[in-house]
């Protein structure tokens, strides 16, 4: 029988066993009944694995583009960028709504069973946002944005390449955002693919039990490949009648027993090892296999379906299922939607986001039911039998005014769209937005209004009235918001008015930004040119905030600072091709930082002067001393009168407020006026020391390690003409006078960013590798840490950081071919050779390494590395730096 979709065919399964189920009632709110149905998934992997061919194909099946999109050709829908379409890689990650399976825009949206033992979830049409990201190294900071949305993803594996360096480390960042994952081994069409090596690399070097939920089928055994064997199903499944993989002819395994004997007996090993492992991980799979008399084959599809989706949901997730396919071949990829829609979770399973609050840590779900116990039950601030209400009154966010709060979001991308103008992309985590709504921007304390909300679907955007909590949505319109910032919708606001009880400083998820480490000067071609460059950075620092922008104000230069050099050169490409400014932009360089060697006292600036036509008045007191080098996150002080802001830099601004509360920021004190709270103040001095530390005295690099001191006395400094402006301009003032003045005395020295870098190298290529990186580029190695270390014993033993697994104990089908010089040794474990070199190394030596690597190791090493920190210079090696620098393109 040939179907045109698989998933037709198999709707009911026999009804079998009683255990315990969790019930998704659809009987429940119709929110609830909305959300069950949504899924908000990304697809993570090492560049080039095919993470847009595959977003192509789910568009495409799940109806939403009439044509399979190529990335050979340019024609995808999510890599929409120029940029991107010129390089064929996925720089912005793009977020675009479908369902699956497809639905029919007229029917009624069918409900969910209240129970998923004979049914499962992908027979009913869902919700799916998809988040597509991109791979390379230096747009790592864009994975992370997306992460944070994310309430599971698909990570896709090159079946040749297996697992790569870029992917561990955003395997390893999914992690750590306990964010359920599933695998799809990709282009398995390739010569040289190996399944089960990289099978067993996903069990040793992602710290996972592998769950093998597809076989390949290769024609004959060893031929072309045609389809995967399903071992949940049990059953062959076979692309074949039409050229845009629609079409699968699915074989039972009867029929496979009589015309493939050797695929159906290796289905029965897969189904085999995989309620084995299942058993391991889950009760549930325990007393299923026994009520089926422990005979393996027995138990129903449905219910590993149920089981597999318990262990994805398990934290930390130490079973990991894996699905065959080659997306470019048009193969495998409709099961791995369904896979999505069955194994990954909805938003009603995610934990509760965590939030930040006038330096206080806590969850959403701690600050409203804070607010709603205030409101019901002023007594319910003892600890009481509700859990909630307990852990909401401990928990410093329970602030009452949160009883006001109508929604909560993300804005987790902000793109600008050539047609539609800028887009910002939001997660609503609470409440929902409507159209129309004045929203606060936490971030930048200003409100505005949410005048059109937008659904991505691929090309099509369709207009909404809401977006609603566990949505993913667009707002059209805002003039301000920026990629990460926070929105809130809050009872009575105007675009004039802060909401109360401190909320104005609720953060949702805040993330790090690392310090930039490459950075370019760019300067508009004429003073008629100014104006429209620099509206092109804005926006361009609207959507991507890892990118920093800062002035030189004595040369008049603009910096633009990003993570690496071609994510420079991609802003640079983007500034002159789609924005069409007309500047010249310089040599992308190393950033270079310098630091204090001495201590200053107290410096006094007074500003007094009209700005933007209004008399503006502040003073501000500052001093510097060098600080240690360990980069930290803002901590909150215990002292109520101090505040302290720490940087991936290593600096520290402390500020210390002596007659200012952070116990009660926004109560008016006697020593502010009515226009100014003790937040607006902070973020005031802030703005203005960082402005001054981005630019140091002795060869103008921004700061590193270096301390800020500054004493706000609102006694006096606070003048009738203060202003947040006035304030941070006078801070800057006061910190830029400091610098000069340690400067003078003992002259600041220069730092370097010193990298960690991972390589991953062939055995016979490590002496080499190790013998480059440690004399030729000053590395210091680290840590050699190569395969035969994980070995446990093979019991899998969590040593508290990692899963160590055995490779041994790891089910895969045998490989009829194996990639160059990568053997798998099965009986003994994973020995393809590969080791691993941990090192730091100065940057500067780390420019163009690919390529040598690639020289050393025969084209099969890789490498991932991020900023480990910023290390002091040598006087000779400074000299040699500065004499290279400076120099137009
Ligand atoms: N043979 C084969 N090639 C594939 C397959 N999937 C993708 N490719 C090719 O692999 C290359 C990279 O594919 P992309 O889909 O751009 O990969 P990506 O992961 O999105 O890459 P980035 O956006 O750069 O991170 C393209 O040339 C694709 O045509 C496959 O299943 N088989």
């Amino acid at each position: 029988m040939q179907l045109a979709w698989i998933w037709c065919t198999r709707r009911v399964a026999p009804r079998s066993v009683g255990t315990c189920r969790r019930l998704l009632s659809s009987q429940a709110h119709p929110q609830h009944s909305q959300l069950s149905k949504t899924r908000n998934i990304g697809i993570i992997a090492h560049i080039d694995a095919g993470k847009t061919t595959t977003t192509e194909r789910m568009l495409y099946y799940s109806g939403h583009t009439r044509r399979i999109g190529d990335v050979d050709e340019g024609s995808t829908v999510t890599d929409f960028l120029p940029a991107e379409r010129a390089r064929g890689i996925t720089i912005q990650s793009a977020a675009i709504t479908f369902n699956w399976p497809p639905s029919d825009p007229k029917s009624v949206p069918q409900d969910l069973p209240s129970s998923f033992d004979t049914t499962l979830r992908s027979s009913i049409s869902h919700n799916v946002n998809l988040i597509d990201t991109p791979g390379h190294a230096d747009f790592t900071f864009e994975v992370l944005r997306s992460l944070r949305v994310l309430d599971g993803a698909v990570c896709i594996l090159d079946g040749v390449a297996g697992v790569e360096a870029q992917t561990e480390k955003v395997w390893t960042q999914a992690g750590h955002y306990h964010i359920p994952r599933i695998i799809f081994i990709n282009k398995l069409d390739r010569d040289g693919a190996a399944f089960s090596r990289t099978v067993k690399e996903v069990g040793v070097r992602l710290h996972g039990w592998p769950a093998v939920c597809q076989i390949p089928w290769w024609k004959g055994g060893s031929g072309e490949f045609i389809g995967v064997g399903d071992v949940v199903h049990l059953r062959g499944m076979l692309w074949r009648g039409a050229t845009d993989g629609s079409q699968i002819q699915p074989s039972s395994l009867q029929e496979l027993e009589a015309n493939n004997p050797e695929f159906a007996e290796e289905i029965k090993k897969a189904r085999i090892a995989l309620v084995e492992l299942l058993s391991e991980h889950d009760d549930g799979m325990v007393e299923l296999f026994l009520e089926h008399d422990e005979d393996h084959l027995a138990i129903p599809g449905t219910q590993i379906v149920e089981s597999l989706r318990r262990v994805v949901l398990q934290t930390p997730q130490t079973v990991i299922p894996i699905f065959a396919g080659a997306s470019f071949r048009n193969i495998g990829v409709q099961p791995l939607l369904d896979a999505v829609v069955d194994l990954l979770p909805t938003p009603l399973e995610r934990p509760e986001p965590e939030i930040s609050l006038d330096h206080r840590k806590g969850t959403l779900a701690e600050l409203l039911a804070g607010a709603a116990s205030a409101e019901s039950a002023p007594v319910a601030k003892t600890k009481g039998k509700n859990a909630k209400t307990t852990a909401a009154a401990t928990s410093g966010v329970n602030v009452p005014e949160a009883r006001n709060l109508q929604a909560c979001a993300l804005a987790f991308k902000v793109v600008n769209d050539a047609k539609r103008g800028i887009l910002v992309y939001v997660r609503v985590y609470s409440g929902s937005i409507d159209r129309g709504s004045i929203l606060f921007n936490t971030n930048l304390l200003t409100a505005e209004r949410a005048p059109r909300l937008l659904k991505m679907y691929a090309n099509d955007a369709v207009e909404v009235d809401s977006i609603q909590v566990g949505q993913i949505g667009v707002i059209t319109g805002l003039k301000h918001a920026r990629t990460g910032d926070t929105l809130i919708v809050y009872k009575g606001l105007t675009t004039r008015t802060q909401p109360a009880g401190g909320l104005a400083s609720l953060q949702l998820r805040p993330i790090h930004v690392p310090p930039p480490v490459f950075f370019t000067s760019i300067e508009p071609n004429s003073l008629s040119e100014q104006k429209h460059v620099l509206d092109s950075l804005s926006i361009l620092l609207r959507e991507d905030p890892s990118l920093q922008l800062s002035t030189d104000e004595e040369s008049g230069q603009t910096h633009l600072a990003g993570m690496g050099d071609l994510h420079l050169e991609i802003a640079r490409d983007r500034l002159l091709n789609d924005f069409k400014a007309k500047a010249r932009i310089g040599k992308i360089e190393i950033g270079y930082r310098e630091t204090p060697t001495t201590s200053t006292t107290p410096y006094t600036h007074t500003l007094d002067r009209t700005i933007a036509s209004k008399p503006a008045k502040a003073t501000a007191v500052a001093s510097i001393s060098p600080s240690l080098p360990s980069p930290q996150q803002d901590h909150p002080d215990q002292d109520p009168y101090k505040t302290t802001y720490t940087s991936e830099d290593g600096n520290i601004i402390t500020i210390t407020h002596p007659t200012l509360s952070l116990a009660s920021p926004t109560t008016t004190s006697s020593h502010l006026p009515p226009t100014l709270t003790l937040p607006q103040i902070l973020t005031s001095i802030h703005a203005g020391a960082s402005a001054a530390l981005a630019r140091g005295p002795l060869n103008h690099f921004p700061l590193a390690n270096t301390a800020v001191d500054i004493h706000f006395d609102a006694a006096t400094h606070i003048h009738p003409e203060t202003t947040p402006t006035a304030i941070s301009t006078a801070t800057r003032a006061a910190v830029a006078a400091s610098l000069r003045a340690a400067n003078e005395s003992s002259a600041n020295v220069m730092m370097e960013p010193v990298m960690r870098v991972t390589v991953f190298v062939n055995e016979a290529a490590l002496g080499s590798v190790v013998q480059d990186l440690s004399s030729a580029r000053g590395g210091q190695v680290i840590s050699l840490d190569g395969g035969s270390e994980e070995d446990d014993g093979g019991s899998g033993v969590d040593d508290g950081e990692v899963l160590r697994i055995n490779p041994a104990r790891i089910y895969a089908p045998p490989d009829p071919f194996t990639s160059g010089g990568a053997a798998v040794d099965v009986g003994g474990g994973l020995d393809n050779g590969q080791r691993q070199i941990v090192a730091r190394v100065p940057l500067k030596e780390m420019v163009g390494y690919l390529n040598h690597l690639r020289a050393l190791t025969g084209g099969r090493g890789t490498f991932v590395m991020g900023v480990d920190g910023f290390e002091k210079m040598g006087s000779q090696r400074q000299k040699e730096v500065l004499d290279g620098m400076r120099e137009f393109v």
